[in-house]
């Protein structure tokens, strides 16, 4: 193999620029050819592809997006779209493609190893919802602004005891609410995996109430509901008046953790490895603090990923 490529796909996350960095060094390193492929899969089919060097990934460690931009195609879903993409591939000479992106991204990264280009996955989504790994790329900083903001809510929540519903990001996953949730000492955490019922939330509301406390934090994951109908349900059903802060794409942003720096290079210089030594249709990922990489059927399976007896936890200590 002499010829690689890299690209970023689907929501972008803190420790992209460094996961790229480390894919070009390592590459580089090793004795290959590295080429960036930008604004994603749409970008690929259009050809957006050039060659990067040692200095193309300067001073982007520490930089959160992406400085190949990244994109949602719909196009590279079709047969047509992906034949497209193979084509470009071919016409540029590239053997192997890394796919920085999330379970989205590794589904077409998984289409285009079937149709023969050597493709590894890096898990990077601040969503942390792909199998395979303990942690994807840009999780930890997204997880550590939620809570910034979550205790800033809760200064101004004390202050006028108010309850306070907190929206925060992940349409099919829990984890940033739930580990936000308990990181923030939150009362209630609503994440998709988990059923919730409007009169237990009630109950939890009143004992605090009843001890005396008078502000209370519910941490909401967007997939279970928009924080506007569970702030109607708490008002028509018990007259309960709430303030909601949707977090939104704040979420996304700003300059990756150390955490989050680290496990991008690693697992991009591992993704270059498994390139080099022939493997395909995998991804890469870090479980029990060691390197794995498995298969994209394996991975794209449907599993609960809710950790181990977090959630129990959370209801247990936010009595
Ligand atoms: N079944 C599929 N076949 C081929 N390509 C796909 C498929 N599913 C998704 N993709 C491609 O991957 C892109 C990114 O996917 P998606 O929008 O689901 O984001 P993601 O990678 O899961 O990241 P995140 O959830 O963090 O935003 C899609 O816009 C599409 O181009
Ligand atoms: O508006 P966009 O870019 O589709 O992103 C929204 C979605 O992307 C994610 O943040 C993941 O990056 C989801 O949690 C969220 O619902
Ligand atoms: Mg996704």
């Amino acid at each position: 193999m002499k010829k690689i490529a890299v690209l970023t796909s689907g929501g972008d996350s803190p420790g992209m620029n460094a996961a790229i960095r480390a894919v070009v060094r390592k590459g580089i390193h090793d004795g290959l050819d590295v080429y960036g492929v930008y604004h994603g899969y749409s970008g690929l089919m259009e050809g957006k592809i050039e060659k990067l060097e040692l200095g193309s990934v300067g001073d982007i460690i520490h930089r959160g997006g992406t400085m190949l931009y990244t994109s949602r195609s719909e196009k590279f879903k079709t047969e047509e779209g992906q034949e497209e993409a193979i084509k470009q591939l071919q016409k540029h000479g590239i053997e192997g493609l890394v796919v920085i992106g999330g379970d989205g991204s590794y589904q077409g990264a998984a289409k285009l190893s079937e149709k023969g280009i050597p493709c590894i996955g890096l898990p990077g989504t601040i969503d942390n919802d792909i199998n395979g790994t303990d942690y994807t790329i840009g999780f930890d900083t997204a997880i550590n602004t939620v809570v910034d903001a979550i205790d800033k809510i809760r200064d101004t929540a004390t202050s006028h005891d108010r309850t306070f519903i907190i929206e925060v990001m992940g349409r099919l996953a829990g984890d940033i609410a739930l580990w936000t949730g308990v990181a923030g000492g939150a009362e209630t955490i609503l994440i998709p995996e988990r059923e919730y019922d409007i009169d237990d939330i009630m109950t939890k509301l009143n004992k605090g109430m009843e001890r005396g406390k008078k502000h209370s934090i519910i941490v909401l994951a967007e997939g279970v509901c928009p924080a506007t109908e569970l702030a109607e349900k708490l008002m028509d059903s018990f007259q309960l008046e709430t303030r909601i802060s949707v977090l939104g794409y704040i979420q996304r942003g700003g300059s990756p953790t150390c955490f989050d720096r680290v496990l991008a290079s690693r697992l991009g210089a591992r993704a270059v490895e498994l390139l080099i030594a022939g493997k395909r249709g995998r991804a890469v990922g870090i479980t029990n603090q060691q390197l794995v990489d498995s298969g994209f059927e394996e991975i794209l399976k449907n599993k609960d990923r809710v950790v181990d007896g977090l959630y129990e936890l959370s209801q247990q200590l936010s009595i």
